[in-house]
């Protein structure tokens, strides 16, 4: 098996979903999960990379090992449930600490999930994957609720992390092409999510890996610090 190119984690509390997005995009499909040990990762060839994508546990008593999953990345996914404003609010307070390991040029994308139970993801059921388009909207639909986390908190904490990683807004994609809302359950927007997220991270594993090369380019065309000016001059 070839070495990882780049590496994506998702972070987020337990119950938010992470799994179920992970599982939805790798295997097209929306099993029972179990709350999450530990971690876990899948590979996903993209173009010519083979990027690894790590699921970890949201579960407190897990909370010490995110560090470690984040070393390196190139990204990290922060997700959030859209119905439970408090697992945004664990993000800033629980989570994002936990990315200080991570590639300095590390991508952030926020990730409202669960969106099939708010009223206006219902709106968008019949388009989604999963739904044929002459199937009934209605009948078995689970119950729908107003959105309790709005794009616009996510934004807010998109642009806090940026302080945060002291980073300037217009070096990095804006607040808006980072924050996603999605659900596992009808696949709404999770391709959408990966895959804009793999090309994003393509220029990141180039330039770590033309970091790699100059350091070793360095080391080799060593000059002397004392140079003639005698080119110069002829
Ligand atoms: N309606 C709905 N339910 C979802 C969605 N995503 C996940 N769930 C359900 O939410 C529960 C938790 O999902 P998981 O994917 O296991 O959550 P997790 O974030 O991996 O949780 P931990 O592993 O404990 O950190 C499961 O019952 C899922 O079926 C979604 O988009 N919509
Ligand atoms: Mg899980």
């Amino acid at each position: 098996m070839r070495k990882p190119d780049g590496k994506i984690v998702l972070l987020g509390d337990m119950n938010v979903g992470k799994t179920s997005l992970l599982q939805r995009y790798m295997e097209r499909r929306f099993p029972d999960t179990v709350s999450t040990v530990g971690g876990a990762f899948y590979l996903k060839q993209w173009r010519s990379y083979n990027i690894s994508i790590w699921d970890t546990a949201g579960r407190e008593q897990f909370h010490g090992l995110g560090s470690m999953y984040c070393r390196g990345a190139a990204a990290v996914i922060l997700t959030y449930d859209v119905n439970h404003p408090q697992s945004l609010v664990e993000l800033e307070d629980r989570f994002l600490g936990l990315t200080e390991t991570a590639s300095k040029d590390c991508l952030f994308a926020i990730v409202g999930n669960k969106v099939d139970l708010t009223e206006e993801g219902a709106r968008e059921r019949p388009e989604q994957e999963g739904c044929s388009p002459g199937r009934p909207s209605g009948g078995g639909a689970p119950p729908t609720l107003p959105k309790q986390v709005r794009p616009e908190d996510a934004v807010a904490l998109y642009k806090k992390i940026l302080k945060y990683r002291m980073l300037d807004e217009k070096d990095v994609p804006a607040a808006e092409q980072m924050c996603f809302e999605t659900s596992a359950k009808t696949g709404y927007n999770v391709d959408l999510l990966f895959e804009t997220l793999f090309d994003m991270v393509v220029p990141t594993i180039l330039r770590q890996r033309a970091e790699g090369l100059s350091q070793t380019v360095d080391i080799t065309s060593y000059k002397p610090p004392k140079r003639t000016r005698a080119g110069c001059c002829a």
